[in-house]
């Protein structure tokens, strides 16, 4: 039974997942490279956790808030996680930092236990490559924020064997969310065709054709879409979405996911959505 999770790095989707463990009662084992990091990423499921446990009303059966922080250790020691009996990683989309992580953590590990590539583009088979244990990485794309998204995609790589594949769709059904199953390629389903959409309505947002605001609008009242893409690309963070779209670039060849300048310029300015702050949205002002 899996009792203890390593989350490996804190940021946008790591905390978000730590909150949705500890709601489900794991005892999280959280990640990063710096204290700074681990203590925004305390903050943040500080409040989620708030938040969550105010959504689902006073109630006996309800943890109680302290209680389930106490079930969380920050560190910034990877070797912390070696007696983890599953790991689940979230580090930046980018190759080469994940690269190391998947090396390391194979020292680390006992060689049964299984790693969870959560990504947004990047290959599982390749990084399973780095490891002696292709057979027990598979790929889970969770959806952001985790405790409020029921359906994973996972990702099955060339080498992930059964057992792999059924231990991680019963540690989801117990955070109560579905797994669909898809092989592992580029940007699986969900990236590869919502971030064409990401990319090219920010195209649209910089040819002046209408504001962010109308882009996403005609999507959620046109198309009954709960959120419009430049908020989606705001809530995912416009550097994970810039390096997904170039990771997608560079896998396919295919000019189609050129990433839009106006993304970039973004990035450069450190305006990366809701996690500063500012992204195609202002979120120090009400939106609403
Ligand atoms: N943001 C989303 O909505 C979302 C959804 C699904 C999957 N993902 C994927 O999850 C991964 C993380 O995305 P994010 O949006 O949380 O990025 P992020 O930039 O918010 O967070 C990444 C975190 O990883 C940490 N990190 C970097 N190197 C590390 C290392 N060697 N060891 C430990 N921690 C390290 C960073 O300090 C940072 O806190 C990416 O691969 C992304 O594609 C993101």
């Amino acid at each position: 039974m899996l009792k203890k999770i390593g989350i490996i790095g804190a940021g946008n989707i790591g905390s978000s997942m730590a909150v949705d463990l500890l709601l489900n009662g794991y005892h999280v084992k959280l990640v990063d490279v710096t204290d700074d990091a681990l203590m925004a990423a305390r903050i943040k499921i500080d409040q989620e956790l708030k938040f969550a446990l105010l959504m689902r009303g006073r109630s006996k059966e309800n943890p109680n808030h302290e209680k389930l922080l106490a079930d969380i250790e920050a560190t910034t020691q990877m070797e912390d996680t070696e007696d983890c009996d599953l790991i689940i990683e979230n580090v930046y989309e980018d190759w080469a930092v994940k690269e190391k992580v998947y090396r390391r953590l194979d020292q680390i590990c006992p060689p049964h236990i299984c790693f969870g590539v959560n990504t947004s583009c990047i290959s599982v088979t390749k990084l399973a490559g780095v490891t002696s244990r292709r057979d027990k990485i598979v790929g889970v794309h969770f959806m952001n924020p985790v405790n409020l998204m029921p359906t994973v995609e996972v990702m099955r790589g060339i080498h992930t064997s059964d057992n792999t594949l059924d231990l991680i769709i019963q540690f989801l059904a117990t955070l109560n969310k579905e797994a669909i199953v898809v092989q592992d390629f580029p940007g699986f389903v969900s990236n590869r065709i919502s971030h064409l959409f990401i990319n090219e309505a920010a195209f649209v947002y910089q040819d002046n054709v209408a504001s962010a605001r109308d882009i996403d609008k005609i999507f959620k009242k046109c198309f009954f879409h709960k959120m419009g893409p430049l908020e989606t690309a705001d809530l995912i963070g416009l550097d994970t979405v810039m390096k997904s779209i170039d990771v997608l670039y560079e896998s396919y060849k295919d000019p189609k996911f050129r990433c839009c300048p106006v993304i970039r310029r973004m990035v450069d300015a450190g305006h990366l959505g809701r996690k500063t702050g500012k992204g195609f949205y202002d979120y120090n002002i009400n939106l609403q």
